[in-house]
């Protein structure tokens, strides 16, 4: 707030009245004394009073001018010191006075002229009183000029207190009236510079949560204040409504955010993506990035006891869904024992696999359900994740079947053709059902997301499923472009596959190429209804699946398990 020093105001006050001052006794002073020569010489008794009462004749008009004009220059220079929302509330004040004075009758006009120069009134009332019972008592022919000066002051104080009264009567009466029929009183000025005070607390308190934060080893955000926006999603022009984003993630330039769109009748709800240049913040974006930093130094958070009840999962998620991605990632690196990654290397768990490694020195250990029928490429895949990021990977496969001779041996050829739910029960489902049993894992992080459609479009940050294992998504939120984004942002090893018109990729029998224009995962199973390979689906129902199809109980128990 500005702090004015009395010094720097009262003096040119004082100079601005003195000069009013001058200029007043000047404009008085020679119109009295033109008045006075004209009396001399127009009026035979004015030319007898004796200098002394002339020179109080002149005194009397240019002592008020004097007072008006040394006041009026005081309140100019006033106005003139109002800046800002100071002067746009003076503006204001000025344009409703201007508007109430045209409303105003006659009668009213007159009165509240009065009442705001009353003391000029006075002053000119007394002066006027003065003059005229000059005039008056100079006829009488027996007294002396000093008498007559005497009496001409009785006359004329009587006169000004007889004013004084009449004027206080009337404000009395004016006072009582406008109390009753007053506005309530505006505080508007006080507001301004509260909320300025505010305002200046609040760039304070986050300036000091910021450097706290980062003393705790927060990453370090570009503060400043340009801010630029761009998108190709909802038109250039537009602005998102920040206060909607429901995940967003900042890198050292730029942040990226998912606010919902307005639904229309083919897609539903949908949402924008938006990229928000980091040249700086408004005032929403940088609360929230005080909020994310503050979350992802935050020290220690205590372990989960597990199995979790409904609504301690209800209140989990609530909690995760205000979360970013990396803040999902580090909440559950804290507090879900037994944590391990399940990937097939996509690009969503690649991502995750990217943010772990940032965010903690022993990330979860992953693991591979080495199908067998993978591409080349995945394979690739897996060894350049295992070149540049230190993690342990478990690879799983089929049970008891090291190569494709071997699972073909024991199912026959082409499974995926001639019984599908054996397939998905001994590729996917049994070797993960094994890695978990013999690992003791308890959660796994998965590289599913909402934007995926069909039997995810539901997914929430943490499922538990019938087994009790827990399932994390933390890119749940993130549509496609989004982990592009990230993964061309951080370099992050992906699949060759992918820039060959792949977008995701299973097994090769059953993954093609997409065309312009189709869903992510238009190439998975393509011509058929079919959209999960069993992993994320009930367990209790594939395994009976596979069982039935390979003949019962007993037989199933050699062959599948
Ligand atoms: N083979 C294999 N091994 C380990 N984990 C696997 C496997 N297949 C699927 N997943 C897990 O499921 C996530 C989604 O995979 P997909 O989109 O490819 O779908 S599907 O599961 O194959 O139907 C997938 O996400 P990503 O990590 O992005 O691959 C994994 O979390």
């Amino acid at each position: 707030m500005k702090v004015i020093q009395i010094s720097l105001y009262l003096l040119p006050h004082a100079a601005a009245s003195r000069r009013g001052a001058l200029e007043g006794l000047f404009a008085g002073g020679i119109a009295a004394t033109l008045g006075s020569f004209y009396a001399q010489r127009r009026w035979a008794y004015y030319r007898n009073f004796p200098p002394s009462l002339k020179l109080l004749s002149v005194l009397i008009i240019a002592a008020p001018t004097l007072s008006i004009q040394a006041e009026r220059r005081g309140l100019e220079y006033d106005k003139s010191q109002w800046e800002g929302e100071g002067a746009r509330l003076l503006q204001v004040q000025e344009q409703q006075e201007l508007s109430k004075w045209e409303s105003m009758s006659a009668g009213d006009k007159i009165a509240d002229w009065a009442s705001r120069h009353e003391y000029s009134l006075i002053i000119g009332g007394w002066a006027m009183s003065l003059i005229a019972s000059g005039v008056i008592i100079n006829r009488n022919k027996y007294q002396s000029p000093a008498q007559k000066i005497v009496q001409a002051r009785m006359w004329a104080q009587g006169l000004t207190i007889g004013i004084i009264l009449t004027a206080a009567g009337f404000k009395t009466t004016r006072n009582k009236g406008e109390t009753a029929s007053r506005p309530p009183p505006d505080h508007s000025w006080m507001e301004v510079v509260e909320q300025h005070e505010r305002e200046r607390q609040e760039e304070e308190r986050m300036k000091a949560r910021l450097a706290s934060a980062q003393r705790r080893g927060a990453p370090d955000v570009p503060l400043t204040t340009d801010y630029r926006l761009n998108t190709s999603a909802a038109g250039p022009g537009t602005e998102p409504d920040l206060k909607k984003a429901q995940a967003w993630h900042p890198s050292d330039e730029y942040a990226l955010l998912s606010i919902p769109g307005p639904a229309n009748e083919q897609d539903g709800q949908h949402m924008l993506e938006w990229r928000v240049t980091l040249a700086g913040f408004p005032m929403t974006i940088r609360k929230r990035l005080v909020k994310l930093i503050e979350r992802t130094s935050s020290s220690k958070t205590k372990m989960l006891d597990l199995p979790l009840s409904k609504d301690d999962l209800a209140a989990i998620n609530a909690h995760l869904r205000t979360l970013t991605p990396e803040e999902i990632l580090k909440w559950a690196v804290e507090s879900i024992p037994g944590l391990y990654q399940t990937t097939a290397f996509g690009l969503t768990g690649l991502v995750a696999i990217d943010m772990l490694s940032k965010i903690t020195s022993s990330p979860p250990p992953l693991i591979f359900l080495d199908t067998l029928y993978h591409f080349e490429e995945t394979y690739e895949l897996v060894e350049d994740v295992r070149r540049r990021y230190d993690v342990p990977i478990h690879v799983y496969k089929p049970k008891g079947c090291e190569t494709v001779a071997d699972f073909e041996k024991k199912f026959g050829q082409r499974l995926w053709e001639t019984n599908e739910d054996v397939y998905d029960f001994s590729i996917k489902v049994e070797p993960a059902r094994r890695a978990y049993q013999d690992l003791g894992v308890k959660a796994v992080i998965t590289g599913r997301r909402q934007s995926q459609g069909a039997d995810r479009a539901t997914l929430q940050p943490l499922e538990a499923d019938e087994t009790g294992l827990l399932k994390l998504n933390p890119l749940f939120e993130w549509t496609f472009p989004f982990v592009e984004w990230y993964v061309a942002e951080y370099n992050v090893p992906k699949n060759k596959l992918l820039d060959q018109g792949y977008r995701s990729v299973g097994d090769w029998h059953s993954t093609s190429k997409v065309g312009e224009g189709q869903s992510e995962r238009a190439g998975r199973w393509a011509g058929k209804e079919k959209t999960e390979c069993g992993l994320h689906r009930n367990y209790f129902s594939m395994q009976e699946r596979a069982e039935k199809a390979v003949g019962g109980f007993v037989f199933s128990r050699e062959l599948l398990c």
